[in-house]
């Protein structure tokens, strides 16, 4: 489902032109007040637009002033934040709930909604209530919810923003696959969900789209300092190996496909600096460290990004000065391999 989307919401000061191709994920990343969940309101037909224009494959969902599809008739899904699940429903007749609506029977639905609820690894959960599931299942539970009404276009508003790092990251890995090859808009605030889950990123600074294109591009060669500020993530290009890569002059990395890979295949790590440690000298006989050296040290706020020659470490103010390091000392850095994650170059 190929979606166009032109759109402006004066009292926001917000006027968008987005274009994505069918199976497509799209990231929308931007700053606090940047418009980005404007534009899901306007997707979703919870904003009306003063003017515009938005196209799902060959449906109309607004051309205005003349036509204004409302929100159910759109074949969108969209995931809040919070699951938002209803309270009163079991987890299995909140996922029914979506295929019952569109006309489905009783057993459809129910095989439809045990079917979503497997694929997003809850399905031992189908007979509890919300309140008795944690925020990460919960938000699984949205999930299913959101696919079993088989929307053309699934909308997703930070789906992993209120979850703990370690159930932010299995549920990416989840949202990784179930999103493959749908149509998706994902509003997100990390580099790494933009270039886990996405094919195209549109950066929005002030109601404007300031950067578009594919995710690898945006990310790894950003034109806007917002997108530079925001994806300093490090990038290492190899080969992959049974526990992770090795580069082409070398350094091996234990790390986490995010996909089966086979061994030998040209892969590229993503990591996120703050994952990085940072320890002064070079690594001991037998240490898992990557030996580096310092290349730039860059202050932001109470934290410095520790450039290097391999990869990047943020680490807090107090820790540089302690550790005593500047451009040009040797350092070891360390990364947990759960942090590394590898994906096909
Ligand atoms: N209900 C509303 N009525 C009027 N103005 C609004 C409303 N919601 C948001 N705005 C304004 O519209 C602009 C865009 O806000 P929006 O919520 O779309 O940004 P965002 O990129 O999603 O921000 P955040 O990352 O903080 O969620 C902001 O100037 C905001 O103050």
């Amino acid at each position: 489902m190929s979606l166009a989307l032109s759109a402006t919401v004066a009292e926001r000061d917000v006027a968008v032109e987005l274009r994505l191709g069918t199976g497509e994920t799209l990231a929308l990343l931007g700053p606090n007040g940047a418009g980005k969940s404007t534009v899901l309101g306007v997707l979703a037909g919870l904003v009306r637009p003063d003017a515009g224009r938005a196209t799902l494959s060959d449906e109309t969902l607004f051309d205005l002033p003349a036509s204004w599809l409302p929100p159910h008739r759109r074949g969108i899904a969209l995931l809040a934040q919070d699951a938002l699940l209803f309270p009163h429903l079991t987890v299995r007749r909140n996922v029914e709930f979506a295929p019952r609506s569109a006309g489905a029977s009783r057993a459809e639905a129910r095989a439809k909604a045990d079917e979503w609820l497997e694929r997003t690894g809850v399905g031992a959960l189908a007979d509890r209530r919300p309140d008795e599931l944690s925020g990460g299942q919960a938000q699984r539970v949205a999930i299913a919810r959101a696919l079993a009404a088989e929307p053309e276009l699934i909308l997703l508003d930070e789906p992993l923003a209120s979850l703990d790092v370690s159930v932010a990251g299995e549920l990416r890995g989840t949202l990784a696959e179930v999103l493959a090859g749908r149509t998706a808009v994902v509003v997100t605030h990390d580099a790494l969900d933009a270039y886990l889950l996405a094919d195209r990123v549109a950066v929005l600074g002030g109601g404007r789209v300031v950067e578009e294109g594919p995710a690898r591009d945006v990310l790894t060669q950003p034109r806007h300092p917002f997108t530079a500020e925001l994806t300093g993530l490090s990038l290492l290009t190899g080969r992959r190996t049974a526990t992770g890569l090795v580069t082409d002059d070398g350094l091996a990395l234990d790390g986490t496909p995010t996909a089966p890979l086979v061994e030998g295949r040209p892969v590229t790590a993503v990591v996120r600096p703050s994952t990085v440690s940072v320890r002064v000298g070079v690594p001991l006989p037998g240490e898992a460290g990557i030996a580096a050296t310092v290349t730039a040290l860059e202050p932001r706020d109470d934290l410095v990004r520790v450039r290097t020659d391999r990869l990047t470490a943020l680490v807090p103010a107090a820790v540089v000065a302690e550790l005593r390091v500047a451009p040009g000392a040797r350092v070891t850095l360390t990364v947990p391999p759960a942090e590394v994650r590898i994906t096909p170059a």
